[in-house]
């Protein structure tokens, strides 16, 4: 987490989390960890981890028969569940429970239809890194979310790394694909530089290392350092050396890795846009 999450407000009426896999999982243990006891916590999910089970041994409801109130509603599960899982926590609309939605793709329009035009519903999209604390979530809520819930919102992401409101809900589909799916991008480009490492001569094993780790360093560096990429890249590029030889292959005009980039996220913008029906 970026900075620390006070969740003890949200402690009396609670968190209801429907869908606990890997967001969901990321987000809940980020909650724990901020202090938010796990009696405050409703797990909604088919086929709970032994995880979840021992969570409920500490006083977490898992798969209730019946839902009490709860400040805050998170609903995790995948785009194409939601209309099956959502009626399931359709009656916390009544006492003014607030929706946060994680599901890429559907838009709050969706969730309005599902629990009524008065329901207040924030979408957001968060990243995997959450499950380390290094997540980074875009939300935007509609006319009903107050303020306060707002920051009801952004406290229980924070506990999973960094957040930032949008503008407009059009927005989401470029995030989605930018920052949602981003860190799948990241994952394959260790890949490639591990195959590239081997095709250049070096053991499997000893490739995925170096890999892995110069992403790690590359990334942390960029997160520490107060010089911006592009200066961070030249510094590495020696005038004439092998860094140079490689970026006239990355950074050809018309094909480098810009142009692959640009076409990566518009595929996943224009995916995200389909899912929302
Ligand atoms: N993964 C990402 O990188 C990422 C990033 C941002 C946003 N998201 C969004 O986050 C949501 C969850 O994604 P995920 O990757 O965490 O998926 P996931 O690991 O499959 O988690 C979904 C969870 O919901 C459970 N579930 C299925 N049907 C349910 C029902 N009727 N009621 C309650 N729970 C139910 C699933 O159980 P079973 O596994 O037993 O079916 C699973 O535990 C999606 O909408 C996705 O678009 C994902
Ligand atoms: N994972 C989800 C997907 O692939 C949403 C962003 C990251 O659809």
């Amino acid at each position: 987490m970026t900075e620390a999450a006070d969740l003890t407000a949200l402690a009396p009426r609670g968190v209801t989390l429907l869908g606990c896999g890997k967001m969901g999982g990321a987000m809940l243990e980020g909650w724990l960890a901020s202090g938010l006891p796990p009696a405050s916590v409703t797990v909604l999910d088919p086929n709970p981890s032994d995880r979840l089970k021992a969570l409920a041994g500490e006083g977490l409801k898992l798969n209730p028969e019946r839902l009490g109130e709860a400040d805050v509603c998170i609903l995790a599960v995948k785009p194409q569940m939601m209309g099956e899982a959502a009626p399931k926590v359709a009656g916390l609309a009544a006492g003014g429970t607030l929706y946060v939605s994680i599901a890429a793709g559907t838009p709050i329009s969706a969730f309005e239809r599902l629990f009524g035009e008065g329901a207040a519903i924030v979408r957001a999209m968060p990243n995997t890194p959450a499950a380390v604390g290094r997540g980074i979530t875009a939300l935007i809520g509609n006319a009903r979310v107050s303020e306060a819930q707002m920051e009801a919102a952004e406290t229980l992401l924070a506990a999973v790394g960094e957040t930032v409101r949008l503008e407009d809900e059009s927005q989401m589909d470029a995030v989605t694909a930018l920052s949602g799916s981003g860190p799948a991008y990241v994952f394959h480009l260790i890949e490639a530089m591990e195959a590239a490492g081997v095709a250049a001569g070096l053991p499997q094993d000893l490739a995925a290392r170096l890999a892995r780790v110069t992403v790690q360093g590359a990334g942390e560096l960029a997160r520490l350092s107060p010089e911006d990429p592009a200066q961070l890249r030249v510094n590495v590029t020696s005038p004439g050396g092998t860094t140079a030889a490689a970026l006239s292959v990355l950074m050809a005009e018309g094909e480098g890795l810009t142009e692959l980039a640009t076409r990566a996220v518009a595929a996943a913008a224009a995916r995200s846009r389909e899912l929302a029906g």
